[in-house]
């Protein structure tokens, strides 16, 4: 079904990170996760030919679909002629003002996967079904003391419990890319850790990884055009040794939010 329409509207794909979903059953797979129903509006970002945002349509009140491709739009509004459910927003999803929504499910373009990630982490909403390359996805969830462990890690564990569910090999998409992929699960929830300063705790998280081999001590200092601190040195050296001779990549989200709450702190009175 899904190869047909590839042919009907002569597409093939492979500009724009364009592979095109086409096993049915995980199709079926990715909807039933995000468990729509008519009360939802979802968002889908690179809605394609549609074989996703038919699944969606079934069960949702409204479905937003943001896509770049012209060609692709044109797909969208003669696959679901008249349908009052669907929204097509022709557009760069970096460069548009999301709207609001309640689940996010999308076959992401990879190329963008970590921009979007971050835009959609300074959104509210209550569930997303993230298709990304699995390498991506492997990042995201990665705790700390492990060579994925990374910036994206603890931005998405500030933000939410995120779980791989799926993992999906090449031939499920025409044309197969070169990669594997993976379904991720993420369910935004107050973080598990208090912080003072979110923007700070960010920066200081980036500052970090930016310099992953070096001690944080120096990766902080190094760092200090994002975090502005005047007297950064002379903080970081009142801290305990046993943190700041550590790596980020060694340390706990909580301690990372310690020590920005600390930082904070020490900024403010001196
Ligand atoms: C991996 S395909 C997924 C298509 C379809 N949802 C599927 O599952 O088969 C990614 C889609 O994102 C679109 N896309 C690529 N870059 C985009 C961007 N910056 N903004 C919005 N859509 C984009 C592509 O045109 C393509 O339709």
């Amino acid at each position: 079904m899904v190869r047909k329409i590839l042919q009907k509207y002569g597409i093939r794909g492979g500009c724009h990170d364009q592979h095109f979903l086409i096993d049915e059953r995980i199709l079926d797979s990715i909807a039933e996760e995000a468990n729509i129903t008519e009360d939802d509006v979802v968002l889908e970002i690179g809605g394609g030919i549609g074989n996703l945002t038919e699944r969606l349509l079934e069960k949702a009140g409204k479905v937003i679909v943001i896509e770049l491709d012209p060609q692709l739009v044109d797909v969208l509004h003669d696959r679901f002629p008249d349908n009052e459910k669907l929204e097509v927003i022709h557009s760069d999803v970096l460069k548009v003002d999301l709207p609001k929504f309640d689940k996010v499910v999308a076959n992401l373009p990879y190329s963008i996967s970590s921009p979007i990630t971050f835009k959609l982490f300074e959104q509210d909403f209550e569930l997303g079904i993230l298709m990304y390359q699995y390498e991506f996805a492997q990042r995201m969830v990665a705790k700390a003391n492990t060579e994925d462990y990374s910036r994206l890690s603890v931005n998405t564990h500030y933000f939410a419990d995120a779980s791989i569910i799926m993992k999906i090999p090449p031939s499920a998409f025409s044309p197969p890319p070169e990669v594997w992929s993976a379904v991720v699960k993420v369910v935004p929830r107050p973080a598990p850790f208090h912080v003072d300063e979110p923007e700070f705790f960010l920066n200081l998280v980036t500052a970090g990884f930016l310099q992953r081999r070096k001690k944080l001590r120096n990766a902080i200092i190094k760092g200090n055009h994002l975090l502005k601190v005047p007297n950064i040195k002379q903080i970081v050296d009142e801290l305990p040794e046993e943190l700041m001779s550590k790596r980020a990549e060694n340390l706990e989200p909580q301690e990372l939010a310690d020590i920005a709450n600390h930082i904070c702190k020490m900024k403010n009175v001196t």
